[in-house]
């Protein structure tokens, strides 16, 4: 039989995750009577993003978190999101704010996000937090690329001098890991659609991060042996089945260790926003 690489378990690694959380909430509770909250907001009904909203809504009840949904028409204004985010902002009992993207054309993102108190911004998308992770300083961290840095770490002991190359440069993923990467002393590499030769890119990584979304579109000849490869991708096919950026069956027989889609990176995200809740509530109420 072919070797094989290692199959990441986000999916328990997500659960056992939940679970640590599960108890650091049931302690706040039981010593000051206290429930982080969590609130998500979804403008218009986008079914992926009503999936997301229920499963989150779902896992936080079950670590006794209170997680609040706010729906909103498709046709809510920016100005009345914007009231409705100053209103959650103003609000002490919640602790953490997503807005679910994307919004309807007709909002400005950029001025949603602006928008958020950055000590409230569990997705870790404000100016401020962005910038904080640029520095080095610490603040909250957006949830994929936490999630994922914690199953490279689940794998490798040491990250220190190896190279990592990420494909996509977006401000919810690409650019945040690369962050995140940096910060493990890994050199880094950033890919996009204008990278030049993309498969000789990705052959030099160590550690290799696709989020891009596009199916199947990093080959198994692409990934040097025996490197660690996490895809973030979440693409539906036609038949509705999910699947990764990353060719999986091709390049589970090179990888050393690879996430699969689903299963991988898409339940670690959801327990880190658990965990960025949990940190966005210690640091503004103690
Ligand atoms: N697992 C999870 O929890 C999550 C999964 N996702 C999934 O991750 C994927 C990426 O999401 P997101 O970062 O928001 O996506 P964006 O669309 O914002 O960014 C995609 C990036 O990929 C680059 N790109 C597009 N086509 C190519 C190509 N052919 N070759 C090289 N680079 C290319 C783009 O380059 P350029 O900048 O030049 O246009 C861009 O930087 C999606 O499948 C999404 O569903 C997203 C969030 C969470
Ligand atoms: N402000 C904002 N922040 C986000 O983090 C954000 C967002 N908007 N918009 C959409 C994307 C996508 N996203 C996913 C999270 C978890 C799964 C997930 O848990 N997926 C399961 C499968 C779920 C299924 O079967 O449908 C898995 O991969 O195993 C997927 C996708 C967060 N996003």
């Amino acid at each position: 039989m072919a070797e094989q690489a290692l199959i990441i378990d986000g999916k328990a690694a997500a659960a056992s995750l939940r679970a640590e959380i599960g108890l650091e909430v049931a302690a706040i509770k039981a010593r000051r009577g206290l429930v982080p909250g969590l609130h998500v907001v979804l403008v218009g009904d986008d079914p992926a993003s009503r999936v997301y909203v229920a499963s989150k809504e779902k896992l936080a009840a079950e670590i006794g978190m209170s997680s609040v949904a706010h729906r909103l028409p498709a046709e809510t204004s920016e100005a009345e999101l914007l009231a409705k985010l100053a209103e959650l902002n103003a609000d002490d009992s919640v602790d953490g704010i997503l807005v679910q993207l994307p919004l309807p054309k007709h909002i400005d993102t950029g001025r949603v996000i602006d928008a958020i108190d950055p000590a409230k911004d569990v997705d870790g998308l404000h100016p401020i937090n962005a910038g904080r992770l640029a520095g080095g300083k610490p603040g909250l961290v957006p949830c994929t690329p936490l999630g994922s840095m914690l199953l490279v770490k689940s794998v490798l002991p040491s990250l220190s001098g190896l190279e990592a190359v990420v494909v996509g440069r977006s401000e919810l993923v690409g650019r945040p890991v690369a962050q995140l990467l940096l910060q493990a002393d890994c050199t880094v590499t950033i890919a996009h659609s204008r990278t030049r030769d993309l498969a000789a890119t990705c052959r030099r990584a160590d550690i290799l991060i696709a989020a891009v979304g596009r199916p199947g579109l990093v080959k198994g000849d692409w990934i040097k042996p025996g490197a660690t490869v996490i895809d973030v991708g979440i693409n539906r096919l036609p038949d509705g089945k999910l699947t990764g950026d990353v060719d999986f069956a091709e390049a589970v027989k090179v990888a050393g260790a690879i996430t699969p889609v689903p299963g991988g990176v898409g339940p670690m995200t959801i327990a880190c926003l658990l965990r960025n809740t949990l940190t966005a509530f210690h640091a503004r109420r103690g």
